[in-house]
């Protein structure tokens, strides 16, 4: 298959990427400060928090005034992540364009990340559906360790379709698949790939792939070989996961974007600004940028 024209970047850094960040919670306004900056360099799609349980997730601990305080951009998506009804009712009362649900397809990374067993997470889901579906709120789902499991190693590429096809079957408009741990490699990724798309078209299907073991861009130009346009990825690389100790960010944005723009790919979005974005969290983080592309363009933005 040939490559896509085009790629929709969703941003992962104010939700993947802040979620598991060590050290005290992250002021609201360099959130918000992120999400803002992030819609000014093009993006159209900012997972921008969760609105999950406080105690598990603490750095996530203040959806609500970030998404009061962001300045809304139009065209632009921002989507939160909401594992039961509970956090679809307070993302919804906190004004989303769109909430993500998400499975994973280990059964024991189910446990630690959600606290339940696969079939009960999809069965929780069921009511966040339908309240989605009345308010006309759409949905994503993600499927996690698609690629490898930190507690069961190997995971089969049918676990994977077949998660991905019971996200897809309850009406996800869209399934990213996660390499949670980055362990991929591109042959695993297209095979996971062609089986996942025989159960779910591929225009349906995002790759959300972490870079811990530095596969991730080999992986994405494996599955946009396969016709996947729709790209998860963090600024700055910018993220781990707070059930999946020693996991590495996603790939970072300015990374994936230089990659997309040597194949010819629109994705809209500005590479210079947001290398600058890239160097403007990470030094209110006190992190080193993640991103190679970011370190390269880091003098001249
Ligand atoms: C799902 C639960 C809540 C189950 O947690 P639980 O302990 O089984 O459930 P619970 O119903 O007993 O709730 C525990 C406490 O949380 C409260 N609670 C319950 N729900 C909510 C809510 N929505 N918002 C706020 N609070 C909530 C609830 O009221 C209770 O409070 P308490 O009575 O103890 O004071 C918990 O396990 C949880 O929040 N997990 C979130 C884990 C998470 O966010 N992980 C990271 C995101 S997934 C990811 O990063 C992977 C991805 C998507 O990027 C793709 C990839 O890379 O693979």
């Amino acid at each position: 298959m040939a490559f896509p024209k085009q790629v929709r970047l969703v941003e992962m850094s104010p939700r993947d990427g802040l979620q598991n960040e060590p050290g005290p919670v992250i002021a609201t306004r360099i959130k918000t400060g992120l999400i803002d900056r992030l819609a000014g360099c093009g993006l159209t799609h900012i997972e921008s928090a969760s609105f999950v349980s406080p105690k598990w997730v603490p750095q996530m601990g203040d959806a609500a005034k970030v998404m009061a305080g962001i300045t809304r951009k139009p065209g632009v998506r921002y989507s939160v992540l909401t594992p039961n009804l509970r956090g679809f009712e307070n993302a919804l009362e906190a004004g989303v364009d769109e909430v993500a649900v998400f499975a994973a397809a280990s059964e024991s990374f189910s446990q630690k990340n959600i606290n339940c067993s696969i079939a009960e997470s999809l069965e929780r889901f069921h009511p966040v559906m339908e309240a989605a579906n009345q308010h006309g709120i759409p949905v994503r789902g993600y499927v996690s360790t698609v690629l490898g499991c930190p507690y069961e190693g190997s995971i089969q590429p049918a676990q994977v379709a077949k998660v991905a096809k019971d996200l897809a079957d309850m009406g996800c408009y869209e399934i990213s698949l996660g390499d949670t741990i980055g362990v991929g490699t591109p042959l695993k990724a297209k095979r996971m790939l062609e089986a996942v798309a025989k159960d779910v078209p591929v225009d349906k299907l995002a790759a959300h792939f972490h870079d811990t073991y530095g596969q991730a861009l080999a992986n994405l130009y494996a599955v946009l070989e396969e016709g996947v346009a729709v790209i998860d990825a963090s600024v700055a690389g910018l993220g781990g996961c707070p059930y999946a100790k020693g996991a590495s960010g996603n790939v970072a944005t300015e990374d994936v974007l230089y990659l997309l723009q040597g194949l010819g790919i629109e994705t809209g979005v500005d590479l210079d600004k947001l290398a600058a974005v890239g160097d403007w969290i990470s030094g209110q983080l006190r992190r080193h940028n993640g991103s190679k592309v970011g370190q390269a363009l880091g003098g001249k933005c």
